[in-house]
């Protein structure tokens, strides 16, 4: 891996990393968030995953986290959130397919199968690549905001054990069931709709095997709300398995990260109780 950058930041850390991604096959960038407590040992540590047309970049540069992850002592990782510059036919055309919109999932569809395996990337190569590389430890937790709130919550649910806590802003919560998460998997996944349901929170549900309380936060003013995202979906799936979730609906904020701002401290607590962290 290959440091691009460093910044220090609340006494701890901004980083970018380039590293060869194996999954992937293609170099990726990623941005960690190393607290003043990693100089002495390893942290705890809470993956964030973006939305649409996000890097590593937005989440560090808007959310306002690191403060509060300082005074926690938590890591926080973000991965890039598609595969770059491996140059697909019609990959850029669109902000809400191809890359800035790889939706985690691992393409089975030509041309994207070869490189489109962002499930895989982030449950598991990148994980074990900052762990080995970095002083953050084996205990994780899960975030994200719109399609990686989707991301977020189906890695926690299809791997229990894995993540001590998972929590999403404004998630795709049934992504089969709106028009972002047909047309991603069309693409990524072909047409056959079994394979969908893999990748789709609310249809995850019933079958957990694991039951980790999911925290939601979603505006009321969010102009994806509607169309896209479907909470109640997810909410009225957790009731009839009798799986925790907490929903907030906060009165007027929309979809951008001045929302994420106005709440990420209350996640990050929500993480740092899980991590044994307070
Ligand atoms: N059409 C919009 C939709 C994309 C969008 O709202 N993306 C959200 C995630 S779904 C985001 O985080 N955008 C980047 C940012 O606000 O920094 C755009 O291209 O900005």
């Amino acid at each position: 891996m290959e440091l691009l950058s460093s910044n220090r930041c609340f006494d701890g850390e901004h980083r970018r990393y380039r590293h060869r991604s194996q999954v992937l096959d293609c170099e990726m960038i990623f941005a960690v968030y190393l607290p003043p407590q990693a100089r002495k040992q390893p942290v705890p540590v809470l993956y964030w995953l973006s939305g649409l047309t996000c890097t590593d970049e937005n989440f560090m540069q808007k959310a306002g986290a690191q403060k509060r992850a300082a005074e926690l002592g938590m890591a926080i990782v973000c991965p890039d959130t598609s595969p770059r510059g491996v140059d697909l036919p019609g990959e850029d055309d669109s902000y809400d397919f191809g890359s800035g919109a790889g939706f985690y999932v691992n393409a089975t569809q030509q041309p994207w199968a070869r490189h489109y395996r962002m499930y895989d990337y982030v449950v598991s190569e990148l994980p074990a690549l900052v762990e080995a590389e970095l002083p953050v430890s084996d205990q994780r937790s899960v975030s994200g905001h719109s399609m990686g709130g989707h991301g977020a919550l189906i890695a926690a649910l299809k791997n229990p054990g894995r993540y001590k806590s998972v929590s999403a802003f404004a998630p795709i919560c049934h992504p089969t069931a709106c028009p972002w998460g047909q047309k991603a998997f069309l693409g990524y996944l072909g047409d056959d709709q079994e394979t969908w349901a893999e990748y789709d929170a609310t249809l995850l549900i019933p079958e957990a095997r694991e039951r980790l309380p999911l925290l939601i936060d979603q505006g009321t003013a969010d102009q994806f709300l509607e169309e896209q995202l479907h909470p109640e979906s997810l909410a009225e799936a957790c009731e009839t398995a009798h799986h925790h979730v907490t929903l907030r609906m906060h009165s007027g904020y929309d979809h951008s990260y001045f929302f994420i701002a106005s709440f990420i401290d209350e996640h990050l607590d929500h993480h740092a109780k899980a991590l044994g962290l307070r």
